[in-house]
């Protein structure tokens, strides 16, 4: 049988890459992209920093690794964004705003960007891509996530990744595919989809999950409670791609299962490492002591249950960590209350539309 695709033309890739943010995942993409043969400006928003980057080749965000002598490195944001034909923006979700405006002002028109940070604003509510949407208004944009520990890599280590494009009328835009080009190597695999609002969620909430597996690793819990968290939290996750115009199936894939069993089993999460911290005992500033690394979850604990409530989602893990966090709960208390509720199905079932008894009394 004839290849349908015989006769067309490969995806191009884009040349010129600048990657702003020069934390552990910026710079790991940095190197994946050039890795991939890419010409790459890496900026690193504090100058200090991104001198002693260039110098040494060395970054403490991403300890133990070289960077290559080819990825040009400075905080000056026009020389990075100047002739780029590729943006990708790897900033901490609660920063992304004001950095995706800056970028707007200085990049050239029609140079599409590639959101690699995770997370939901808190206030607003956007997912990442709509903060992008609002401060770069028509410039094409595309989601990575997945599960990808910076330090695996920046190592060459095999990871799979989704880079997601807004669907358009024709199927997955070829945008996706010129992405996952640019960026795909032998030891760094992007899928494509065309649901970055599923995706986005995967992003956002299991980093709020990971620090619940955290907290109860960190109380000497075992392997029965990690497992019902992400599974109940797959639910969760689900609910909300659903209210946000995402697919449900999107969160069984790379950037919903994929990363919540990577990050919430994995000391090397900040996110669980936060958790277990917690869980351990430690105040949250305690917790937080010393760090310089971001731990998303502690952010969007908020802005997912905010959003969540917003839409009338049932999301009680997230919540809960929420209120944990806001230090008006205890971890028993939390533990007691999430095992006590209302009996329920499965959300399958629920889909199916069966009916749930009402337990007595
Ligand atoms: N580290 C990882 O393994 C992965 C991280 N991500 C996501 O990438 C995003 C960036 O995280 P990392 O690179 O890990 O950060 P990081 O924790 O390694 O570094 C913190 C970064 O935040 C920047 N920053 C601090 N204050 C800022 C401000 N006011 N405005 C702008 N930037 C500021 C610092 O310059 C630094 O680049 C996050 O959304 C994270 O969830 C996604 C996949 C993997
Ligand atoms: O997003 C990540 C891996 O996919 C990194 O997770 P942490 O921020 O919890 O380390």
């Amino acid at each position: 049988m004839a290849d349908e695709r015989a006769g067309e033309a490969a995806p191009l890739p884009f040349g010129t890459v600048a990657v702003v943010g020069g934390g552990a995942w910026g710079t790991a993409l940095a190197m994946v992209a050039e890795r991939a043969g890419r010409s790459v400006r890496l900026w690193i928003r504090e100058p200090e920093a991104a001198r002693a980057a260039a110098d040494s080749r060395r970054n403490p965000f991403l300890p133990g690794h070289v960077i290559p002598p080819a990825i040009a490195i400075t905080s000056r944001l026009d020389a990075v964004l100047h002739g780029a034909d590729l943006a990708l923006l790897v900033i901490p979700s609660q920063f992304l705003r004001r950095v995706a405006a800056e970028v707007e002002r200085q990049l050239a028109p029609g140079v599409p960007v590639l959101v690699c940070s995770k997370g939901i604003e808190a206030g607003t509510g956007a997912l990442m891509t709509a903060v992008v949407a609002a401060e770069m208004p028509g410039r094409p944009h595309a989601v990575l996530s997945g599960p990808s520990f910076a330090d695996e890599a920046a190592a060459g280590q095999p990871t799979a990744v989704t880079i997601a494009v807004p669907p358009t009328a024709g199927g997955i835009d070829p945008l996706a595919a010129r992405l996952a080009v640019t960026m795909g190597t032998a030891t760094f695999r992007p899928y494509v989809s065309d649901d970055p609002a599923g995706v986005e969620v995967g992003g956002a909430v299991k980093n709020v999950l990971a620090i619940a597996c955290g907290m109860a690793a960190g109380r000497g819990y075992g392997s029965n409670p990690r497992a019902a968290l992400i599974a109940r939290g797959l639910a969760e996750m689900q609910r909300l791609a659903d209210a946000l115009g995402g697919r449900r199936d999107t969160v069984s894939g790379l950037a919903g299962v994929g990363d919540l069993t990577l990050t919430c089993s994995s000391e090397q999460s900040r996110n669980f490492s936060f958790g277990k911290a917690l869980g351990g005992g430690l105040s949250i500033e305690a917790a937080l002591a010393g760090r310089t690394a971001v731990v998303e979850g502690w952010a969007n604990a908020r802005s997912v249950t905010e959003l969540a409530d917003r839409l009338g989602v049932d999301m009680p893990i997230c919540a809960t960590v929420k209120a944990i966090l806001d230090g008006g709960l205890s971890i028993e208390d939390a533990i007691h209350g999430l095992l006590t509720r209302p009996i329920t199905a499965e959300p399958w079932a629920l889909a199916a539309g069966v009916q749930v008894p009402h337990p007595a009394g």
